[in-house]
């Protein structure tokens, strides 16, 4: 069986270097693998992501939600394939020939090639929020129609939240992987989450990995936190 602690991407959500690295150091014996995406990314650049991985020596999730034309999708993967990361993501909004771009932009790599995955609709969006850009209707159906469609463009899995992973092994099968953020164990705030579930739920629910950011990095001891996780998972 998979242990709990490898299917945790912990999130490093800073601008700054070196909390980076600490972070990175303290908490990579105790997840599966290190995240890091947009805020890091435009403060750091390729070779802090480097810098990051080095102390990590743990698999990485390069979340750049990219969402373009497919042209520069495709650029913007090869680009990052030099960091051989484990996931990429993009936006599945933008489209199954953007999306189709980036999956054959990946392949290049060969069997070591990064994950594409498809961010479905954001964890920090509910209902409402749906219908203020104009996509009316159930939040499920969207993140399913999103999802169906990725993967018949060639993604390799989508990023969704916890409440829709039951609908979404069922209209994407096996081996599709489900990328689950908007993870909140029973001590920690939502902060601007609002499709939350606990990690032991959410893995119990169909998750493949879980990303975990704020309840282990703002932790006074992140080490501490990311172990009580996988002990709240393995309890329930
Ligand atoms: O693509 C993501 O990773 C992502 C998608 C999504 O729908 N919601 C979401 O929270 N994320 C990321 O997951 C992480 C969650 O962090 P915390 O809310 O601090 O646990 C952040 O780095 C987000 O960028």
């Amino acid at each position: 069986m998979v242990s709990p602690a490898s299917r945790i991407y912990c999130a490093i959500d800073t601008t700054d270097l070196d909390t980076a690295r600490s972070l990175a150091a303290r908490v990579s014996g105790f997840v599966g693998g290190l995240k890091l995406g947009l805020e890091f990314f435009v403060a750091n650049g390729p070779a802090g992501v480097r810098a990051v991985v080095e102390e990590g020596r743990v698999p990485l999730f390069l979340d750049l939600k990219l969402h373009d034309i497919p042209n520069t999708v495709a650029g913007a993967v090869k680009a990052a394939l030099p960091l051989k990361p484990a996931f990429i993501t993009i936006h599945a909004a933008g489209g199954p020939a953007m999306i189709a771009a980036a999956a054959e932009a990946a392949r290049a790599a060969g069997a070591s090639r990064p994950r594409i995955l498809a961010v479905t609709v954001l964890t920090s969006l509910d209902g409402p929020d749906l219908d203020a850009v104009g996509q009316s209707g159930p939040v499920a159906d969207q993140v399913r129609r999103l999802a169906v469609m990725a993967r018949a463009a060639g993604a390799d899995g989508v990023v969704c939240s916890p409440v829709e992973t039951v609908a979404l092994r069922q209209a994407c099968g096996p081996g599709f992987s489900l990328m689950v953020p908007g993870i909140r164990p029973s001590w920690a705030a939502p902060n601007d989450q609002k499709r939350v579930m606990t990690p032991a739920d959410a893995l119990r629910f169909g998750a493949d990995h879980l990303v975990i950011g704020r309840p282990i990095t703002e932790a006074a001891d992140p080490a501490d936190a990311a172990r009580r996780i996988v002990a709240e998972i393995e309890g329930g």
